[in-house]
């Protein structure tokens, strides 16, 4: 067991997929794994191991922002041996050719968030995808004829960030969407010799307002969730 994570040692597979919901780690677990065993009901982050395709595969909850998603994966690398960690999250699109329900898949991660200056002091450290998993998700996705974008993304610490966020710079320097994770992951992945990806299905569209409601979020990201699945598998 770890502090957050009520799992006993071996019950967490070596590759995990991670959405930000927990409802959203319990309907990938339920729909797609075999025999899919609940090993974490700690504050409601639901946490399931089954096979997929005969593989182990875990799917874990991680809470919102780069605080919670912090905790509980120092905690599956370090107390359970994760190696393969794949986020399936949503984000807010800021391109003008990026429509509701595409997918992303985030190959860095720029950040508002203090944690790497934490760390770093001066330093503006790059967290960055693991190249095996992009390149893997990238033909996986090619094979199902599956359009995806591929980018630097922006984890933020604030979802509501009206007239805080100059979303017109980022937009104009690359960024394909906001979201509040990926930064976390991909550094994180890197201190313990992990392999890291964020898949983000594009779940409201910021400069038209348009947007999915929090039963489409949970329950029907499937091309994410399949190309996830088939990439974790391929590790
Ligand atoms: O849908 P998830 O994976 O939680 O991801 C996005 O949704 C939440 C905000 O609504 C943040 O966690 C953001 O990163
Ligand atoms: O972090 C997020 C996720 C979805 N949509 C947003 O605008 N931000």
């Amino acid at each position: 067991m770890s502090v957050h994570i009520g799992a006993v040692e071996g019950a967490v597979a070596e590759r995990i997929l991670l959405p930000g919901d927990p409802l959203r780690a319990k309907y990938i677990a339920q729909t797609y794994l075999e025999n899919p065993v609940c090993y974490n009901e700690v504050r409601g982050m639901l946490g399931y191991t089954g096979t997929y395709k005969g593989v182990p595969v875990s799917v874990q909850g991680t809470g919102m922002g780069v605080p919670s998603i912090a905790i509980y994966t120092q905690e599956l690398m370090q107390s359970y041996g994760v190696k393969t960690l794949i986020r399936v999250g949503t984000c807010g699109a800021i391109q003008k050719d990026i429509k509701v329900r595409d997918v992303i898949l985030g190959m860095s991660a720029s950040t508002d968030s203090s944690i790497n200056r934490s760390r770093f002091g001066q330093i503006d450290y790059a967290p960055t995808a693991s190249f095996d998993l992009l390149y893997r998700a990238y033909q996986v996705a090619k094979d199902r004829n599956a359009e995806v974008k591929v980018g630097n993304v922006f984890t933020t610490d604030l979802f509501y960030n009206e007239g805080i966020a100059d979303l017109e710079q980022w937009a104009n320097f690359g960024i394909l969407a906001l979201e509040m994770e990926s930064a976390a992951l991909f550094t994180l992945a890197a201190q313990f010799d992990a392999k890291a990806l964020s898949i983000l299905t594009v779940s409201d569209h910021i400069l038209t307002g348009e947007a999915t409601t929090a039963e489409e979020r949970q329950t029907t990201f499937h091309e994410m969730m399949e190309i996830a699945l088939e990439t974790v598998i391929a590790e």
